[in-house]
């Protein structure tokens, strides 16, 4: 097979979205919050809704790091971050969740967050996800360049531009292809398998507003930021 290389203006391209990644995570680290003790239903609300609102923060300040955004329709970099939030929460989540931890952690993680007030129903769809992102053990350049890829998606609604994200989002695409080539040499369909999680994540996303109006709780309040962004109150 021909030796994959990455071009200059390629590694450039990947450092820049790698350190944004890194620089903008979320300050206090949630699973260790989860690990500690069990809350009830309303706290374990509470928390999902700082983190989320918090998420929104981060996300909005990594984007403005992806080459070429802040050159895209002021309002189609709306569009943009409004389509994919959700998306990179569950994203987000999938990644906390599959972290190496010590024996015994996980397992713990995945019982709290079982009793944490989500309903059942959406248990075995969530973990699904969770479970099939672990499985595929991203680096986190594959990590960082998949954020980028969910956010520059050009049939989020409203966008104007279709072309100009598309553009953004090839050039992503073909960092991400050479890098799964590079980091998973045995495994052909590396590159495809982890697309097609875009696809599960997308599934998962429809199901978020229910998730939050049937939390195990009467009286769900939002911030005003997450009333702006998610289909909620
Ligand atoms: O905080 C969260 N996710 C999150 C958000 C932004 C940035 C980083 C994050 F991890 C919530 C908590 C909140 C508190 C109650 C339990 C779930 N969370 C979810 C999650 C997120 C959204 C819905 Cl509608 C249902 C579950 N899945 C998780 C998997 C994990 F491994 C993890 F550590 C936390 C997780």
């Amino acid at each position: 097979r021909e030796k994959v290389e990455m071009t200059k203006e390629q590694r450039a391209l990947m450092k820049a979205i790698v350190d944004a990644y890194n620089r903008h995570q979320i300050p206090q680290d949630v699973a260790k919050k989860l690990l500690q003790e069990q809350y009830s239903a309303e706290e374990n609300f509470l928390l999902l809704t700082e983190m989320a609102t918090s998420q929104v923060q981060v996300l909005v300040e990594f984007t403005k790091n992806i080459p070429g955004f802040l050159s895209l329709d002021r309002e189609d970099q709306i569009a943009l971050l409004k389509g994919s939030t959700v998306e990179a929460m569950f994203l987000r989540s999938a990644q906390v969740f599959s972290r190496k931890m010590p024996n015994g952690h996980t397992v713990v993680l995945e019982e709290r967050i079982r009793k944490s007030g989500i309903p059942d129903e959406f248990m075995t769809p969530m973990f699904n996800f969770y479970k099939s992102i672990g499985e595929l053990h991203m680096v986190q350049e594959e990590q960082a360049i998949l954020t980028a890829i969910t956010i520059l998606m050009p049939d989020r609604p409203y966008v104007k531009d279709h072309q100009a994200v598309e553009r953004l989002q090839e050039t992503m695409l073909n960092v991400l292809r050479k890098l799964c080539v590079l980091q998973h040499p045995q495994e052909q369909q590396y590159f495809a398998r982890l697309l097609g999680r875009l696809t599960e994540l997308r599934t998962l996303s429809h199901y978020h507003a229910e998730m939050l109006t049937s939390w195990k709780m009467n009286d769900h309040k939002f911030t005003p930021l997450l009333c702006e962004i998610w289909d909620v109150q």
